[in-house]
């Protein structure tokens, strides 16, 4: 029997209990269930039987349209950059580039939709957010002009030259194919078997084993379009430009352990972050940022501008700003953006041409090609998200789920069918290619220029602080520790020595190598000229203040709360968010006597994610009974081992002690008691780290 179903608003579903215990809920308020083909379902509950315990009957076309869709759901993951997250927002121009580049996305004051996909390369589509890998920072710029796709990493440099290498390359870095594992991780034998045979990655490696391999936040990263692209003009001049995209939030990595700890606690991290921060109305913003450069400055440029291994350094050549991207509104369907998204190098629009990098022209292929079978067909620049914003008219036409499909007779130019013809070409406003000058044999040739591999790897190593140094060894030595055949590891460290000595030598002795191997035989010998560039170095380019970071503060009953008030109102201030852990969810007394929710109970919130924690625990025996848990010794030892800023009330004490704080607070450590202590945590926390703790 139907039971009433009381008030439609709060309650418009009738439900009701079938023969077999199951749940109806039948429609009132809400609209009536049907088939794709718009048929009203009056049972979803039960397939058609022969009776209520006979066969399932042929004849149930519901059931069998339900299961039919549902078997097809999946389509194939991306071959590389699975695992993504992609948000809404836009590129507002302020028109530094209008005379360099006729592209109407850079006239002074243009606003522009974009669609920007971060992601992972090696992972697939389940993996975890935080292994030590690239990000890609793909943006989809709907322009006035058709779509222009800037499809960037954050590291401004690839680990090959030649294209015809990254089907190698991507085989050697996932899972080993006998065994279908590590996931989403290069610590393993094919992955550094291939890269020391391949002295061109040297320079990338020492990126991705550098912090810029575990970001905090995908707010906190840098972009780059790697290669050199050109910009023509109204004139049909051409300039060379690297794009940069800088984080108005400044740069920000985790520490190894931390991305460990992560994965395990909260293996959507990054895309929790930015889902949170553009939900809470926050507003992730970049500079768009150039290079330009022309064929004289190639010319007398140390490395070659079409070798996707170099970068130039931003001492050399300064990076100029030519717009803002703000991002702001999360996905509404996460299947038919970010999973349908479908980037290209090759889409570029008028004022925007490709250089001759030679990776750069193997992408070219490679993405369109790909997305044909990932999408299922040649129509998937119909969907929506990948459909350009201003008018698309061509006599391309059918295919499988064709959406654009133009009326009337004619479907091929040139025509003579009057005002039916259809559209035509246009030499003024269309695409022109850049006619630059060529000539050559035909070879299969590497060009001696992109010979030097070492240089600029060293050049990157020379420019990190000593923590970043720190790091990148103990990267590598993490690393080569998962690779099981010693050859493999003394060939790193041989290349090693031609990078840095003292990096080799501290690789050598992390793994216990037996001797030292000799330098690896080098193409050309690494220049030690080449000046430290303070812009490769990620720490000296951290944010100024504490913004868009997050504070996990564990409270337990009786904390205080005039403290808790001021530090609220302190983090507001700037900018950044707090988050309440409690030892339960239902969550806490302060000693006001207000109940507050918890945001998370302590077992699933430990410190590693949160970028500075706070123990607020009342005097007595609290913290006592609190440091029995080993959710919360952990807490706070991986905050401590983390360098986080901590902040504590004195009744804090008898936790922080057990979980190895030292006797005499250290200057990362900040005591709680009057309001006023917050505004001097929340300054401290701005350094993010405290790196001079042991
Ligand atoms: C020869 C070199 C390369 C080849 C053949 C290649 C190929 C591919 C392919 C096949 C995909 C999957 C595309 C899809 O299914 O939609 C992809 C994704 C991607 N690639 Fe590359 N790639 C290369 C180098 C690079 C470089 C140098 C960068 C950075 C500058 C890069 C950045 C990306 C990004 C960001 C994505 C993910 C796009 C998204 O979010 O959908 N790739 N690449």
């Amino acid at each position: 029997m139907p039971t009433p179903s009381g008030d439609p608003k709060t309650d418009p579903v009738a439900t009701t209990t079938g023969a077999g215990g199951e749940t109806h809920q039948t429609a009132g308020g809400p609209s009536v269930l049907t088939t794709q083909q718009g048929v009203p379902v009056a049972d979803d509950q039960n397939t058609l039987r022969a009776g209520p315990r006979g066969p399932a009957l042929m004849e149930d076309f519901h059931f069998r349209e339900k299961m039919f869709h549902f078997d097809h759901e999946r389509i194939p993951e991306r071959v590389v950059h699975a695992r993504g997250f992609g948000v809404h927002g836009y590129f507002e121009s302020n028109g530094a580039l209008a005379s360099v580049s006729r592209a109407a996305v850079f006239g002074k004051g243009e606003k522009t939709p974009v669609f920007v996909r971060f992601s992972t390369v090696a992972g697939n589509k389940g993996s975890a957010d935080l292994p030590r890998d690239v990000r890609g920072f793909a943006t989809k710029f709907y322009t006035k002009e058709g779509n222009w796709d800037l499809v960037g990493n954050n590291m401004p440099v690839f680990f090959i030259q030649d294209p015809i290498k990254f089907p190698d390359m991507v085989h050697a870095f996932k899972q080993e194919p006998d065994r279908g594992f590590p996931q989403a991780a290069t610590a393993h034998d094919n992955a550094w078997d291939f890269l020391t045979l391949t002295p061109e990655s040297m320079h990338m490696i020492m990126w991705v084993m550098s912090d810029r391999g575990i970001p905090r936040s995908l707010r906190f990263i840098e972009g780059f379009g790697v290669h050199t692209f050109r910009l023509v003009d109204a004139g049909g001049k051409s300039t060379f430009v690297k794009f940069h995209w800088k984080p108005k939030l400044g740069l920000q990595s985790v520490v190894w352990n931390e991305a460990v700890k992560i994965n395990g606690a909260d293996p959507d991290f990054h895309r929790r972050d930015l889902w949170d921060a553009i939900q809470a109305g926050e507003r992730p913003e970049w500079e768009l940022g150039v290079q330009l450069f022309d064929e004289a400055f190639a010319e007398k440029f140390d490395f070659d501008i079409l070798d996707p291994t170099k970068l130039i350094p931003e001492e050399q050549l300064p990076v100029k700003v030519v717009g803002r991207m703000v991002l702001d509104r999360t996905v509404d369907n996460f299947f038919a953006e970010t999973e349908q998204v479908a980037f290209c190098t090759q889409n570029v629009v008028p004022g925007i041409d490709f250089s001759d990098d030679p990776l750069l022209q193997g992408r070219n292929f490679s993405y369109l090609d790909t997305q044909l079978k990932r999408l299922g067909g040649p129509n998937f620049t119909h969907i929506p998200i990948n459909a350009p914003k201003c008018p698309v008219i061509n006599f391309q036409q059918d295919g499988h789920m064709a959406m654009r499909n133009p009326k009337g007779r004619v479907n091929y130019e040139p025509n003579t069918w009057g005002d039916q013809a259809g559209p035509r070409e246009s030499p003024e406003k269309g695409f022109q290619t850049f006619p630059a000058a060529l000539n050559g044999t035909k070879v299969r040739a590497r060009p001696e220029t992109f010979a030097d591999h070492y240089s600029q790897a060293r050049q990157f190593f020379i420019s990190q602080t000593p923590v970043e140094q720190a790091h990148i060894a103990d990267a590598l030595i993490f690393e080569l520790s998962k690779v099981q055949r010693v050859d493999i590891r003394v060939r790193m460290v041989s290349h090693l020595l031609n990078i840095d000595q003292a990096l080799a030598d501290k690789v050598a002795a992390g793994l216990r190598l037996a001797e030292m191997p000799k330098p690896m035989p080098a193409a050309k010998p690494t220049r030690q000229d080449l000046k430290p560039s303070p812009a490769l170095s990620l720490l000296s380019n951290g944010p100024k203040s504490f913004a868009g970071r997050k504070v996990g503060v564990l409270v337990m009953d009786g904390a205080d709360a005039a403290l808790l008030k001021a530090l609220a109102g302190a983090l507001k201030a700037e900018g950044a968010t707090l988050k309440l852990i409690a030892p339960e969810v239902g969550g806490f007394k302060a000693s006001d006597g207000v109940m507050h929710p918890a945001d998370e109970k302590l077992e699933g919130a430990p410190s590693v994610l949160f970028d500075a924690v706070v123990i607020l625990a009342p005097e007595g025996g609290a913290a006592d009974q609190l440091a029995m848990k080993p959710a919360a010794r952990d807490f706070v030892a991986d905050a401590l081992a983390h360098k986080k800023f901590i902040g504590y009330t004195p009744g804090a004490m008898p936790l922080l002690q057990k979980a190895g704080a030292p006797e005499k607070p250290d200057g990362g450590m900040t005591s709680l008691k009057v309001a006023g202590d917050c505004d001097q945590f929340v300054e401290r926390c701005r350094q993010l780290r405290f790196w001079a703790r042991p």
